[in-house]
């Protein structure tokens, strides 16, 4: 009897013991786990895209505002490491800065989800999705400025079989130096079946882009979004005027000499309305069966119908449809009930569908006789008449 309770007390006296060693085992183990982390050996996490484009000296926002390297700099070594390997350049980086980024990049990403901002969201939140892979866009929104590109993207978004990365990559245009594999890592995960695109209007106006877009890849589907070229150039100017101010007038950048009327063709507002020009540098590497010519006037006044003939040139199932939109009275445009990632219906942003600044009927006259007879040979070219006339 003696003997059993001394053995129990024993046994009792070891439990107890064996319970302090493993709890005292077990810290040692995560404060070594958590020395060897502050000392930069446990690299598991991506680095966040935002990271990279710091250190590859690149910032990118949307609507291509000012998406400016620094310019003239050459990417150095490490930052083509950055390029090819997402994640494998992660030492470079002082690890409490890593950190600081990471806790910053899940405290943004979670603000930007209960804002219902999802547009950079998803491209954040893409980051710590592991799923799919980073593919080169299949279809691309190459222009116009203005045209309505961001509202065709948003809208298309919606699909669940299309990822498309929101900011304005301006790869064969402003960055083509970078190189292929820093474009695909801009690029959001895709799984089977899902599309990759992007959007950048001022593709279709550079003269390099059809030659670039067709070296990467010549079945690449472009979409065209194309707006009255009278509407789009004051619409381009109400936007250089929202920036700055001072601008002269309209009717002064868009005539050489106002006596004689002559369009000064050399200002980009004036320039990229010229649709013909910019398509014939572009059919010299792509057919036209790779182009799909999106009506910006239909794209506000039915945008279910021109989603319609998008998803059908993408080969994808007609699920954007009249249901997903709503005329929004106070704005003057369509809005969707849901965009993607978010319950709350949805407009674009301040600087899409703005009010434009009062230009002469005279003035205005004058630039549609000038467009005229190249809007007829776009009409020709497309074998569609958009009705500017
Ligand atoms: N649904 C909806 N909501 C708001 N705005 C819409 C919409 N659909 C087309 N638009 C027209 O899009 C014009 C802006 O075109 P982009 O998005 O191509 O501009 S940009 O080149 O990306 O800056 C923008 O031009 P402005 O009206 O001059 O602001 C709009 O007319």
């Amino acid at each position: 009897m003696g003997c059993s309770i001394w053995r129990t007390r024993f046994n009792l006296g070891l439990l107890k013991a064996q319970s302090r060693v493993s709890v005292f085992f077990t810290m040692i183990i995560i404060f070594t786990y958590f020395f060897y982390c502050l000392t930069g050996y446990c690299d598991s996490l991506p680095r966040p895209l935002y990271d990279q484009q710091i250190f590859t000296g690149t910032s990118i926002k949307h609507d291509g505002q000012d998406a400016s390297p620094q310019h003239g700099r050459q990417p150095s070594a490490s930052a083509d490491r950055n390029r090819t390997a997402p994640g494998s350049g992660t030492r470079e980086l002082p690890d409490s800065i890593r950190l600081h980024s990471i806790l910053q990049q899940i405290g943004h990403v979670q603000r930007q989800i209960s804002d219902g901002d999802r547009e950079d969201a998803d491209s954040t939140l893409s980051v710590f999705n592991s799923f799919g892979s980073k593919k080169f866009p299949q279809a691309i929104i190459i222009g116009v400025k203005k045209g309505g590109t961001r509202a065709l993207l948003e809208f298309l978004r919606i699909h669940p079989d299309v990822r498309a990365v929101g900011a304005e990559p301006h790869f064969f245009d402003r960055f083509y130096d970078k190189g292929l594999e820093w474009y695909r890592n801009l690029m959001p995960r895709t799984l089977e079946g899902q599309i990759t695109m992007e959007k950048t209007p001022s593709y279709f106006v550079t003269k390099e882009a059809p030659r670039r877009v067709y070296a990467m890849n010549r079945d690449t589907k472009l979409i065209v979004v194309v707006r009255d070229p009278v509407t789009r150039a004051v619409s381009d100017y109400t936007q250089t005027l929202s920036k700055n101010p001072g601008l002269p007038s309209f009717h002064s950048l868009a005539f050489k000499n106002a006596s004689t009327g002559l369009v000064d063709t050399a200002w980009s507002a004036v320039r990229i309305g010229i649709y013909a020009k910019h398509l014939e540098n572009w059919l010299r590497y792509f057919p036209l069966s790779r182009f799909l010519f999106v009506s910006g006037e239909r794209l506000v006044s039915d945008p279910a119908g021109e989603m319609g003939r998008v998803q059908d040139f993408l080969g994808l199932k007609r699920v954007v449809t009249d249901k997903h939109f709503y005329f929004n009275q106070t704005k003057g445009f369509p809005c969707l009930k849901k965009p993607e990632g978010s319950s709350r219906p949805r407009c674009l942003g301040k600087s899409k569908g703005r009010p434009h600044p009062h230009i002469s009927p005279e003035v205005l006259r004058r630039l549609r006789d000038f467009y005229r007879p190249f809007n007829l040979k776009f009409y020709q070219m497309t074998s569609q008449d958009f009705g500017w006339d």
